[in-house]
């Protein structure tokens, strides 16, 4: 594992967004595995900045995001596909039929999370996959468990991260209880992994990451079994890692 430490969130977004375009400069057709939550909100913007100042091109960039609340269209201001083109795809020169989003609405959820193993399939895999983490280190929605889930899936999601996330709905009682994610085994397929992290109130859980056993009660754990990762986190984040 790399780890750089940044000063604080500002260097953090900046640090990943330079290794996110140096991907996307050398390999203008690669996919990228991308990722929602407030951490990378800063990455995305530098991104777009720098979209807009004429120095890089996503025209032929594919990506895939991580995952989707089930049961929230796209248009829902809660989705991470609304989240993904209001943060990012609106913004840059993506072609939005490049960019893939577990589809939230399909019922079925085996053939929901079917296809889109079967889409991450036919777009050759991901090149470079954007990770944030959890308070109690999930990664993707891979919720601490007994074992590690290999492909894309429903999970029911937990009270810590329900109660994580309803900061961004108007009642409790809107956040879904259910998602689609990427598996650990979809997320470890990628060549390379690079995790932001940012704040205090991550530095337990980080440490656990990068220091502790590797075990599915710590979903991201097993990164440290990953050939190719990169943690880019503030000294905050960093406070309790040796
Ligand atoms: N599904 C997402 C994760 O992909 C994200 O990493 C996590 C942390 O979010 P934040 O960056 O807001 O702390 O939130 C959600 O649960």
């Amino acid at each position: 594992m790399k780890i750089y430490k940044t000063k604080n969130y500002d260097e953090m977004s900046k640090k990943a967004a330079h290794i996110i375009a140096s991907q996307v400069i050398l390999n203008p057709d690669c996919v990228l595995g991308l990722a929602t939550g407030s951490t990378p909100v800063g990455t995305y913007k530098n991104l777009i900045e720098w979209y807009q100042n004429g120095d890089l091109d996503f025209s032929q960039i594919t990506s895939c995001n991580l995952d989707e609340y089930r049961g929230l269209s796209g248009d829902n201001d809660q989705s991470y596909r609304y989240f993904m083109n209001h943060n990012l795809f609106d913004h840059i020169n993506i072609r939005k039929e490049c960019t893939y989003v577990p589809d939230g609405l399909d019922k079925d959820s085996d053939a929901a999370c079917k296809a889109y193993e079967e889409i991450i399939e036919k777009v050759g895999g991901i090149d470079l996959q954007l990770l944030g983490l959890g308070h109690n280190g999930h990664i993707g929605f891979n919720e601490p468990a007994d074992e590690f889930p290999k492909t894309t899936h429903c999970v029911d999601l937990t009270e810590s991260t329900i109660q994580a996330n309803k900061r961004f709905f108007e009642n409790e009682a809107d956040v879904p209880r259910q998602a689609y994610t990427m598996g650990i085994g979809t997320i470890m397929s990628a060549k390379k992994i690079l995790v932001v992290v940012s704040g205090e109130d991550k530095a337990e859980i980080l440490n656990k990451v990068i220091n502790g056993p590797i075990t599915p009660q710590v979903p991201a754990s097993i990164l440290q079994l990953h050939p190719d990762v990169t943690i880019v986190a503030d000294e905050a984040a960093l406070s309790k890692t040796k």
